[in-house]
């Protein structure tokens, strides 16, 4: 095999951007217009929406669902084209769904363009889906294929290195996890060192919730094309070891389709963030652009204090007092000079709550420790202001100390738990779909805002609605970064932004920052305060 087929092949971990590619770049339909793809790239559809969305395609376009499965196969040979030469062979695993046809469809491509493929259909049941039965037949007399059909017996094909197997057993129609036979051919298929690539979704793992699943019976694949959409699952931490390189197929399902689903999961684009913030006003004033209230910090949590309030004075706010125990004076008047001071009377802590009427927006969390004296003075707060407000940290610790507070919360403020805080708040949650399923019940119960953060934070809203944030790295998991995001919502606040626009926003900047401090520090090195130092880049990118 010639040097450059041996690149096309060695896609390791470390090609694998940590980033989902949301825009079909390879396989453009010439149907799109730009408006369609920012579309396409926004809504996270469950496996019902997909059927749904399918069927609309069909009887829409129209267009037959053989030849729509046809769109999908010929999108997904002509990827496994570019990355491997005719030298390669193809094992290709069909389930009895169409995931299956799929895999037939792809079978036959790869045949006729070359490839050598040995493709193994699995009819246990003896029924069919309508097009992979098609396909099936599509399949007979093709010169040079070797096609078994498995009933029972099957004993795994010999594979090496060099062999890219195919997964097409099973996708968005999987209900329930995978046992017997599956599960056994799935550990073959995880423990053979050929390459695996799985056709929309590595098969056993389910496009939701895969709480009670069996993570033995769970293809591992390097590179999973998935059709037109990420799944739900693929923004979940703990799936990334089965996904490998993620590359949507874009096969051409109906916009109008699309855009018709109700969808409650969505992605924050950039291009429909952009449109959220407003431009300062010419005329403004630091008196026009929002006074923010932070209360923070306790004895040996000065740090928290400062992050959050550089962090809230670079998103743009007119001015920021910071209520603090009386022992933060000097630092932060060395360290923030552009924010007013407010005393608490204790040295050590916040001890009691001081007027807000004042104040545009309310923070409160960094650094706060969780003393009796601090939680009753947090709890006057709450009561008594009744307008923005974003809860983090040790706020949040405090109310998970006090559950019966947490009615008194007023409507639409913003909770920024990280997965801790949030079981502090909603009791163990066994996985991320756990946790974005009780933070929407807690959203939804209190009519608050809840983002969960973590590696694709999650905005849960008071109507129900899950929007993911696609930005930000794991270099972000340091000290301190949780701070800066309190600091950027509670200036958007002040500025008037609502509740709604602050998180999408400021969840959205956060991220970019850290990706800016990534590409200037890199992951390992980069602090919470670099976070705050590509702050004014962020906003600037986002303007442009
Ligand atoms: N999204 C689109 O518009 C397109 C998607 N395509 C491809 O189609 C699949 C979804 O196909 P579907 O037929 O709905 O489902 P699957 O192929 O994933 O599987 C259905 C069969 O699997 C059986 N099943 C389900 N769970 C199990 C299990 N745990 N063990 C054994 N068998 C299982 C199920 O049998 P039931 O009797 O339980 O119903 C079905 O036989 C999608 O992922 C895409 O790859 C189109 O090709 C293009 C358009
Ligand atoms: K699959």
């Amino acid at each position: 095999m010639s040097a450059e087929a041996n690149e096309k092949q060695s896609f390791s971990s470390l090609d694998v951007p940590n980033r989902l590619l949301f825009y079909p770049k390879t396989v453009p339909n010439p149907k799109n217009t730009k408006e369609n793809e920012v579309l396409f790239v926004m809504k996270i559809l469950t496996s019902t929406q997909f059927k749904e969305l399918d069927k609309y395609t069909i009887e829409h376009e129209p267009v037959s669902s053989t030849d729509l499965m046809e769109r999908a196969a010929k999108a997904i040979a002509s990827e496994l084209k570019s990355r491997w030469t005719t030298a390669t062979r193809f094992i290709v695993f069909a389930g009895p769904g169409n995931n299956g046809g799929d895999a037939l469809a792809v079978s036959r491509l790869l045949c006729n363009a070359g490839y050598t493929v040995q493709t193994y259909l699995f009819n246990i049941t003896g029924r069919l889906s309508d097009d992979c039965l098609n396909n099936k037949k599509r399949l007979e007399n093709l010169a040079g294929l070797l096609f078994t059909e498995v009933s029972s017996q099957f004993s795994f094909p010999e594979a090496d290195e060099k062999d890219v197997i195919v997964d097409g057993l099973f996708g968005t129609g999987l209900n329930k996890p995978l046992d017997g036979g599956y599960a056994g051919l799935v550990k073959r298929i995880n423990a053979s060192p050929a390459k695996v690539v799985s056709i929309d979704i590595p098969s056993g793992l389910m496009s939701e919730d895969n709480t009670y699943n069996n993570p033995s019976a769970i293809v591992r694949a390097d590179l999973t094309l998935t059709i037109q959409l990420p799944k739900l699952a693929f923004f979940f931490g703990e799936n990334q070891k089965y996904l490998g390189e993620v590359k949507p197929m874009d096969i051409g399902l109906s916009a109008e389709g699309l855009a018709a689903i109700d969808c409650s999961i969505t992605v924050i684009e950039p291009g429909e963030v952009k449109k959220i913030l407003k431009p300062r006003n010419p005329f403004a004033h630091k008196g026009s652009m929002g006074h923010a209230l932070l209360v923070s910090g306790q004895y040996g949590m000065g740090g928290a204090t400062i992050l959050a309030a550089k962090a809230c004075l670079r998103s743009g706010v007119g001015k920021l007092t910071v209520h603090t125990p009386d022992m933060n004076n000097n630092i932060l008047q060395c360290s923030v000079p552009e924010a007013i001071l407010s005393h608490d009377l204790s040295d050590i802590r916040v001890s009691k709550a001081i007027s807000t009427y004042d104040y545009n927006a309310l923070a409160m969390g960094p650094g706060l420790g969780t003393h009796e004296e601090t939680a009753e003075a947090l709890r006057t707060f709450i009561r008594n202001h009744p307008g923005e407000m974003v809860l983090d940290a040790d706020a949040l610790n405090i109310l998970g100390n006090h559950p019966e507070w947490i009615p008194e919360i007023p409507q639409d403020t913003i909770l920024t738990p990280h997965p801790k805080e949030l079981e502090n708040l909603v009791g163990t949650c066994t996985d991320s779909y756990d946790r974005m399923a009780k933070a929407r019940e807690l959203s939804i119960k209190m009519q608050l805002y809840v983002i969960v953060k973590g590696h694709n934070s999650m905005i849960c809203t008071p109507t129900g609605r899950v929007i993911i944030n696609p930005t930000g790295n794991a270099g972000m998991a340091t000290a301190g970064s949780g701070d800066v995001l309190t600091g950027i919502l509670t200036a958007l606040l002040a500025r008037g932004y609502t509740a709604n626009e602050a998180c999408q926003l400021g969840t959205y900047l956060h991220g970019l920052a850290g990706d800016i401090a990534r590409e200037r520090l890199g992951e390992e090195s980069m602090i919470a305060s670099d976070i705050i130092d590509a702050l004014p880049e962020a906003f600037k990118k986002l303007k442009e």
